[in-house]
């Protein structure tokens, strides 16, 4: 029976775990990530991102975000070192954002919130695929890239041109050829913890991988994430903002950083 779940005030992160309990398990995402806390280890592998040759597919509004799929199928697109051991395969990446360009984030630092958060999934092919790597612990291997608010970002552009053909929940369109390796920032210095899904069902399985530099973005660009809708066509038109979980307890968890 699929659920449906959202962010708003009757389906949203507070009421997650009537349907998935695992929303108050001891490892869920995202997290507020304290700086001075976090432990240089310097046997921290740096994290090795080849998407060359990328091979998007196509664009989605899932009704809760936008999606941008990859081929999966061979080692196209793939994520090495860093905290894993193993080969992840770039499945899709998203967003999320905020109502307002003071919020947005999944993860904070400091404190501090963020516009808008980038997801880069990637599932050990030590599964058989997405569908099995996703439950577990070892299966998911996502990057985070936060979005600051400053200069109009161009690659990001050529996905924010493709919105108008997936305003509403449901919608995708071809998108070939996108390499995401330009949405990266040029420091690939990450913090690192173990963590999960940040949507339903939860999922206990995620390496959080979260870079410390931002990609900039410029206020129009985010304006233009906002005239996505959460809704069908033909519905009563709900915008798309604020689709992100607050940070969730540490539980112990240590955090590690890949510099000094
Ligand atoms: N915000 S996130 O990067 O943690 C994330 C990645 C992938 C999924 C998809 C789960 C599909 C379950 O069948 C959900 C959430
Ligand atoms: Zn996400």
């Amino acid at each position: 029976m699929s659920h449906s779940w959202g962010y708003g005030t009757n389906d949203g992160p507070a009421k997650w775990a009537d349907h998935f309990p695992v929303a108050n398990g001891p490892r869920q995402s995202p997290i507020n990530i304290v700086s001075s806390q976090a432990q240089f280890d310097s046997s921290l592998k740096p994290l090795k991102l080849q998407y060359d040759a990328s091979t998007s597919k196509d664009i989605l509004n899932n009704g809760h975000s936008f999606q941008v799929n990859f081929l999966d199928e061979k080692d196209n697109a793939i994520l090495t070192g860093g905290p894993v051991t193993g080969t992840y395969r770039l499945k899709q990446f998203h967003c999320h954002w905020g109502a307002s360009d003071d919020k947005g984030s999944e993860h904070t630092v400091d404190g501090v919130k963020y516009p808008c958060e980038l997801h880069l999934v990637h599932w050990n092919t030590k599964y058989e695929n997405f569908g099995e790597a996703v439950s577990k612990p070892d299966g998911l291997a996502v990057v985070g890239v936060f979005l600051k608010i400053g200069s109009a970002n161009p690659r990001l552009q050529k996905v924010l041109d493709t919105f108008d053909a997936i305003k509403a929940k449901g919608q995708q369109t071809t998108f070939l050829n996108f390499d995401p390796k330009n949405l990266l920032p040029a420091s690939l210095n990450f913090w690192t913890y173990e963590g999960s899904l940040t949507t339903p069902p939860l999922y206990e399985s995620v390496t959080w991988i979260v870079l410390r530099d931002p990609i900039s973005v410029s206020s129009a660009q985010m304006a233009k994430f906002r005239s996505l809708l959460f809704s069908l066509e033909g519905e009563q038109p709900c915008r798309m903002c604020d689709n992100y979980r607050p940070p969730q307890p540490l539980k112990g968890r240590k955090v590690r950083s890949s510099f000094k």
